[in-house]
């Protein structure tokens, strides 16, 4: 696919995405929408549904997210790319990232965002390390800490990931 096609195809699924996000407003909820497109070619929607459930994870796109797995029976969603009306905040990239999506788009910026009151600049912000007071966190070593992982490699029937 060129750039341009690429670039096309991508407007066309962040307009729904947009679309989306819009129309959750009025339905109660935060101001976002996401797409996951399958490889398979199958769209998979989500919206911001984090005070309707008293969900702090219930971004459009983890929801998305979990609607395209659920969807084709896999925690594997290599092959997929997905479409978010806004900048995906960490929480959302790091789905991403596990769900092994191929690649983001997004419309509108963190700026945007944090102009409209979220605080996804501000958690960027944590995670890049200038505001560690937001949310300390402290590792306290104990005796079992590496338990876990010794069961795990021992397991013969796991389901790796
Ligand atoms: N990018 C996002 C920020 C906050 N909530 C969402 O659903 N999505």
């Amino acid at each position: 696919m060129t750039q341009a096609t690429e670039h096309l195809e991508a407007a066309r699924y962040l307009e729904q995405a947009v679309e989306l996000a819009v129309r959750n407003v009025a339905e109660g909820g935060g101001p976002f929408g996401a797409l996951v497109v399958t490889a398979d070619g199958r769209v998979h929607e989500g919206v911001n549904r984090v005070t309707r459930d008293n969900d702090p994870t219930a971004h459009a796109e983890v929801v998305a997210i979990r609607a395209a797995a659920t969807a084709t029976a896999n925690f594997d969603l290599h092959g997929a790319v997905l479409y978010a009306s806004c900048e995906p905040c960490p929480l959302c990239l790091a789905s991403a990232l596990w769900a092994r999506i191929d690649r983001v788009h997004f419309a509108a910026d963190r700026h945007g965002a944090a102009a409209a009151g979220f605080d996804d600049a501000l958690f960027y912000d944590y995670f890049s390390g200038t505001r560690p007071e937001l949310m300390p966190v402290t590792r306290d070593d104990i005796p079992t800490s590496a338990a876990p992982f010794k069961a795990w490699d021992a397991f013969e029937g796991k389901t790796e990931y």
